[in-house]
Order: C-alpha cells, then structure tokens, then sequence
C-alpha cells in the first residue's frame, strides 16, 4: 500500500515501466528456472561473440534468448495466479501450470534446436582445424 501512495508522483507511463521491472527483478530474484535461463543466455552470448555469427544468426539467439524469458515470466504470472485461486489440488490448476510449463519447453527446444543449428558446424570446422 505505500508503494501506491509513494507512486502517486510519478507518471503513468514510469509507473507502468518501475512495475514491470520490478516483475523481472523478482523473477531473476525469486525463480529458480530464470536463474538457470540468465547463465545459459550469458553463455551462448560470449559463445555467439567468439564464433562471429551473423546479423541473421544474432536475430535469432536474440528471438531465443528473449523469448525463453519472457515466457518464463509469463509461466511465473500463471502459477501465482493459480496459486491465488485455489491451494487445494485442483485438476484445472494442475492444467494450467502444466500447460504454462510446456509453453516455455516447446520453446526452449526449439532455441536448443536453433543453438545447434548455428554452433555445431562452426564448433565442428573449429575442431577440425584443431586437430589439423
Ligand atoms: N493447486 C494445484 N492443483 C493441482 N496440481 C498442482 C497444483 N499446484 C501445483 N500442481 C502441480 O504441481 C506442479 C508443480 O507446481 P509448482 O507450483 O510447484 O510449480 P513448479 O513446477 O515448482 O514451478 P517453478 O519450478 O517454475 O517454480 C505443477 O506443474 C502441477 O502439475
């Protein structure tokens, strides 16, 4: 509630951006999976700047990157929302976390799928040049 009274100064679109940051710094804060996204994002950033991909390639580990986050956050908003409705077993609420949760592993197969799609053959013409 003082967070509302201290806000009332402020506009309405910096209230909009302090609550939605807010959301991503209790994310990274408080969620276990969005600790393990943010290490393998920093990882496959420092790979992508070693390797020199392309602009092409960068849009798509960027689409990857930021699309795993963001339906991390979006999978997070659901299971307390839920958690809010019922804190009995609930078959509906069993549903909805698990279609959250599905939403955000369709996704990060298909950014595992994209990641081997760009690495592997520059990994593979790295090694061979290696081994030479
Ligand atoms: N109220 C409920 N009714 C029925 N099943 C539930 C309920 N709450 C959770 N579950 C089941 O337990 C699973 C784990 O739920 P939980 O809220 O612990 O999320 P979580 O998987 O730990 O998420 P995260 O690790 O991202 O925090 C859900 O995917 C769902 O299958």
């Amino acid at each position: 509630m003082n967070m509302d009274l201290n806000d009332k100064n402020k506009s309405p679109l910096s209230k909009t951006f302090s609550y939605a940051f807010s959301g991503i710094v209790h994310g990274l804060g408080q969620e276990r999976n969005f600790r393990i996204h943010t290490v393998a994002a920093i990882l496959v950033t420092v790979l992508s700047i070693l390797m020199r991909i392309s602009s092409v390639e960068w849009l798509f580990v960027i689409l990857s990157i930021f699309g795993v986050f963001t339906l991390e956050l979006i999978n997070s908003a659901i299971e307390r929302v839920v958690d809010l409705t019922t804190s009995e077993y609930h078959p509906l609420a069993k549903q909805a976390k698990d279609l959250a949760a599905g939403a955000v592993l369709v996704y990060s197969i298909m950014s595992v799928i994209i990641a081997c799609i760009i690495f592997i053959p520059k990994l593979a013409h790295l090694y061979k040049m290696l081994i030479q």
